[in-house]
């Protein structure tokens, strides 16, 4: 298996050219992050190339979080905001060399906000594939993220299939997924074909995957077995130090 560091969660008490390097030295293939935009994309980009890692996604900015936003595509009459933040984010991930972005829905509800999403999702596409990247959209849980639009993967599958749009896939976050679905590999065997991203965390602390209701060394063994070599998210929450939650990457590097 291959191991992305969420720095979102992971080295977050240093600048975010630090954390792609402590990345790096401690064994990650690749990193990830969720909202870049206070650090120069030129010197993120720069980072990225000294350690010879690459960003997979970044996430579009959520709009007035401290108004409680947790996301603007959804959100009708929030067009312009919302299409704003994926404009930005497409230009960012196009300096970094970024893949995917993942264009947050927000805290939402009804057919107005379906439709919201689905007419933002189809311009982010447009957008993004001239620049040949991938629009991922994301099931959070009820009990992290209570009222949030996209709570499930068949909601996230009916989506992709109306927008129908071959830049449009799921991030599968197994952590997400356990705490709504359960059922973890069958629905990473099933929606396989839909996956642009793996993420993982322990259930229900979201701490390393080392303990908790996810047997991870099962669950890396199938993600492996189905052909999946993209590298994984590991975004979980260090209780100390980052440094010392890794025993997990230590063991996976060893074999
Ligand atoms: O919370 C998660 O899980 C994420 O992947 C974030 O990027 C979205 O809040
Ligand atoms: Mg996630």
């Amino acid at each position: 298996m291959k191991f992305s560091a969420n720095l979102g969660f992971l080295w977050t008490d240093r600048p975010l050219p630090d954390a792609i390097r402590a990345a790096k030295a401690a064994g990650f293939d690749a990193v990830e992050c969720h909202w870049p935009y206070e650090v120069p994309a030129d010197t993120v980009k720069a980072a990225l190339a000294e350690t010879g890692l690459q960003m997979l996604g970044l996430n579009t900015r959520r709009g007035n979080v401290s108004a409680g936003d947790n996301g603007l595509a959804a959100l009708p009459g929030r067009e312009a905001e919302a299409r704003a933040a994926i404009d930005e984010a497409i230009a960012y991930a196009t300096v970094i060399g970024t893949p995917n972005v993942h264009v947050m829905a927000g805290f939402a509800i009804g057919e107005a906000a379906h439709q919201t999403f689905v007419a933002n999702l189809q311009y982010a596409c447009d957008m993004a594939a001239s620049s040949g990247l991938t629009i991922l959209i994301e099931p959070l849980n009820k009990y992290d993220a209570p009222g949030y639009f996209l709570l499930t993967t068949d909601q996230a599958l009916r989506i992709l299939e109306e927008v129908a749009a071959p830049n449009l896939k799921l991030m599968f976050d197994c952590y997400h997924v356990q705490l709504m679905e359960g059922d973890l590999t069958h629905r990473i065997k099933d929606l396989l074909p839909h996956i642009g991203h793996i993420q993982f965390a322990s259930v229900p602390d979201r701490g390393p995957p080392d303990h908790g209701e996810i047997n991870y060394d099962h669950v890396f063994g199938v993600i492996a077995g189905l052909g999946y070599d993209a590298p994984i998210g590991a975004e979980y929450r260090p209780t100390s130090e980052t440094a010392h939650s890794l025993d997990w990457l230590k063991a996976q590097i060893s074999g």
